[in-house]
C-alpha cells in the first residue's frame, strides 16, 4: 500500500544513519556478513494484557519493490558531512545501485495476538542490508500494531454492534490515515469512511452527513427530506445540529415520506450531548413510531473507556462512530518496538551470539535464532516460548520466566503446539502467500477468542506466560556474565 500511495521507491524512508553504518559496514569488508536481526516490542500498549501484529502486508509490498532509484542516488551522493565533504564514495553508490534484496524474513503473521519480546520479524541475511531495513520495518509494524490493537480493546466492549472508523480527518497525515483504518479494520472495525482505503484495500466504505448539510437549510426538516430524497438507500440522519430529541422526531418524518417510496430510515446519528440518555429517549421515539429497525449511531470523541461506561448506563446505541481516539492511539501514541542484533556468523561458520546489555533487565535482548512455540491445551492457549532454532528441543521443553528464573515450567513431548514464526521472504524471494484482509481480520477474533479471558480486561489484565526455553535463557544468562566481565572499567 505504502507504495501505492506515494508511486515511488522508497528506500529513502530509514534514518541516516542506517546509511552512514551501511557504509561501514561497505569499507570494512563486512556487507555481507550474516547477521540475524528481531523486531519485537517490550511492554504491551494501552497498559493492556495484549496487542494485535499488524503491518507484514505493507512490510512485504515495501520489500518488493526495494531498490535505490538513479534520483534516490543522486540525492545520497549530495550529502555531506561536517566538512562539507561527501559522506559516501561513489563505490558504495555503485554498490547500493546493483543491490538485491537477499534478506530471508520469518514473520509472526498479521492479525496474532502477541506478547512483549516475542520477536514479530526475524531478519536474517546480509548485515548492511538488515541494517537498512531496521527504521522502515519498525515504522510498518509499530504503528499498524498500535492501531489494529486499539480497534480490538473498541470490539470487545462494542461486542456485536457494528463499529465505523471516521478518522481521516483527525489522522496522522494522509498515510497514517489510510493504514490506520487497514490497521481499524483488520482489529474489529466493519467499515471506514475513508474512501481511499476503502479502493485499496477492499474495506466496505460507510458514512452519514455532517451538520454543514442540515445548516445549509432553512430547516431541519427540510435538510432531511432532500437527503432521504436524493439518497433513499442510504438515510442516517444526523440529528444534533439544533436540539437532538427535536431532531430525532424530524427525522422520523422524513422516515414517513421515505416509507411511502418504499425506503426505510437506515439510522439516525447523535453527535453530541449525554449520548445514554439521548439513546434511551431517542430509541423510544422512534420504536413508538414504528421505526423500530432504525439504528442508533453514536460518535464524539468516543474511545474503548466511554463506550464501556455508555454500555454500563444502558445506552442504546447500535453503531459506534470512532475517529480521533483510534486512528492517533490517543492514549499511546507510539507502540515502542525496536530492532535489534541477535547473532552474526563467524568466519568458522558457526554463530557468534550477540545482545545489548542494559541497567534494567527487561532491556536486555535476547540472542539467538528465534521462534515463538505457543503451547495449546483443550481451553486455549497457556503460554508461550521462545526458543533458539539453532538448538533443537529433545523431548520434554523447560521454560524459564527470563525475570524470574526460579520460575519454570515444562511441557511434555506430547504438549500441543504452534511455532508463530512462518517463512516469507527465502533470499530475497517472496515465499508467502498473503491471506486476504477479510482472513487477517477474522484471524484477531479468532485468536483472542483462544485466550484467557483475564489478558482482556482493561483494568490490571492478567500477565500471559512468555518464557525462554532453558538453553536459551542458560545461553543468554551466560552471555550477559561474560559481556558484563568484559567491560568492567
Ligand atoms: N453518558 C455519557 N457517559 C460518559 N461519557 C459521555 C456520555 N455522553 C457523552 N459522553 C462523552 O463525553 C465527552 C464530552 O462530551 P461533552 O458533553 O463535553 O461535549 P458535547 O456534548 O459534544 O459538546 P459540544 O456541543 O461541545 O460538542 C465525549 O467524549 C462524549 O463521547
Ligand atoms: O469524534 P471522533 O471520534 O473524532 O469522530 C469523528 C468526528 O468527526 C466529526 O466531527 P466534526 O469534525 O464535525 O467535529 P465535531 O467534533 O465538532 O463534531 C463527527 O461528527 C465526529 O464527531
Ligand atoms: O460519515 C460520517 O458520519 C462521518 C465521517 C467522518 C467523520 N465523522 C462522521
Amino acid at each position: 500500500m505504502i507504495n501505492e500511495l506515494y508511486d515511488t521507491s522508497l528506500s529513502l524512508l530509514t534514518d541516516l544513519y542506517q546509511l552512514t553504518m551501511a557504509y561501514g559496514y561497505w569499507k570494512a569488508g563486512k556487507a555481507e556478513q550474516e547477521a540475524v536481526f528481531n523486531l519485537y516490542f517490550r511492554k504491551h500498549p494501552f497498559q493492556g494484557g495484549f496487542t494485535v501484529t499488524c503491518g507484514l502486508n505493507s512490510v512485504i509490498d515495501y520489500l518488493n519493490e526495494y531498490r535505490f532509484s538513479e534520483e534516490d542516488l543522486d540525492y545520497i551522493r549530495t550529502l555531506t558531512g561536517n566538512d562539507g565533504q561527501k559522506l559516501f564514495e561513489p563505490g558504495f553508490l555503485e554498490y547500493l545501485r546493483t543491490m538485491e534484496l537477499q534478506c530471508s524474513i520469518h514473520a509472526i503473521p498479521e492479525g496474532t495476538v502477541v506478547f512483549p519480546n516475542e520477536p514479530l520479524l526475524r531478519i536474517q541475511g546480509p548485515i548492511l542490508q538488515c541494517q537498512l531495513l531496521e527504521t522502515p520495518l519498525l515504522n510498518l509494524i509499530n504503528f499498524q500494531s498500535l492501531v489494529a490493537t486499539k480497534a480490538a480493546r473498541m470490539r470487545l466492549i462494542a461486542q456485536d454492534d457494528a463499529l465505523l472508523e471516521f478518522g481521516l480527518r483527525r489522522a496522522q497525515g494522509p498515510d497514517g490515515g489510510v493504514t490506520a483504518s487497514r490497521a481499524a479494520y483488520i482489529g474489529g472495525f466493519d467499515a471506514t469512511s475513508n474512501v481511499l482505503a476503502g479502493k485499496l484495500y477492499g474495506i466496505p466504505v460507510k458514512g452519514t452527513h455532517a451538520h454543514s448539510w442540515v445548516m445549509s437549510f432553512d430547516s431541519e426538516l427540510e435538510a432531511f427530506e432532500a437527503y432521504a430524497r436524493f439518497m433513499p438507500n442510504n438515510v442516517t440522519l444526523l440529528v444534533d445540529t439544533y436540539n437532538s430529541l427535536n431532531g430525532v422526531r424530524h427525522a422520523i418524518k422524513a422516515g414517513q415520506q421515505l416509507r411511502k417510496r418504499g425506503y426505510e430510515l437506515g439510522g439516525i446519528r447523535l453527535d453530541s450531548g449525554d449520548l445514554a440518555y439521548l439513546s434511551i429517549e431517542a430509541r423510544k421515539l422512534l420504536d413508538e413510531a414504528g421505526f423500530e429497525s432504525t439504528n442508533i449511531v453514536a460518535s464524539n470523541d468516543l474511545d474503548e473507556y466511554i463506550m464501556d461506561s455508555l454500555k454500563i448506563q444502558g445506552s442504546k446505541i447500535d453503531i459506534w462512530g470512532i475517529g480521533t481516539k483510534l486512528v492517533t492511539a490517543f492514549d499511546q501514541p507510539a507502540l515502542g518496538g525496536v530492532f535489534k542484533l541477535a547473532a552474526i556468523k563467524a568466519d568458522s561458520g558457526e554463530w557468534d551470539y550477540k545482545l545489548k546489555l542494559s541497567e534494567q533487565a527487561i532491556k536486555v535482548s535476547t540472542p539467538g535464532i528465534q521462534q515463538v512455540r505457543r503451547f495449546k491445551d483443550s481451553k486455549g492457549f497457556v503460554s508461550d516460548m521462545i526458543f533458539n532454532i539453532e538448538t533443537p528441543l529433545m523431548g520434554k521443553a523447560t521454560m524459564v520466566d527470563p525475570y524470574d528464573f526460579t520460575k519454570n515450567r515444562s511441557f511434555a513431548e506430547s504438549t500441543q503446539f504452534e511455532d508463530l514464526l512462518v517463512p516469507i521472504f527465502a533470499k530475497g524471494q517472496l515465499i508467502y502467500t498473503l491471506p486476504s484482509i477479510y482472513e487477517t481480520r477474522k484471524r484477531v477474533q479468532e485468536q483472542l477468542s483462544h485466550f484467557y479471558k483475564g489478558i482482556k480486561r482493561f483494568v490490571n489484565p492478567h500477565t500471559y506466560p512468555v518464557g525462554l526455553e532453558k538453553e536459551l535463557f542458560d545461553m543468554k544468562t551466560d552471555l550477559i556474565m561474560k559481556l558484563r566481565a568484559g567491560n568492567e572499567e
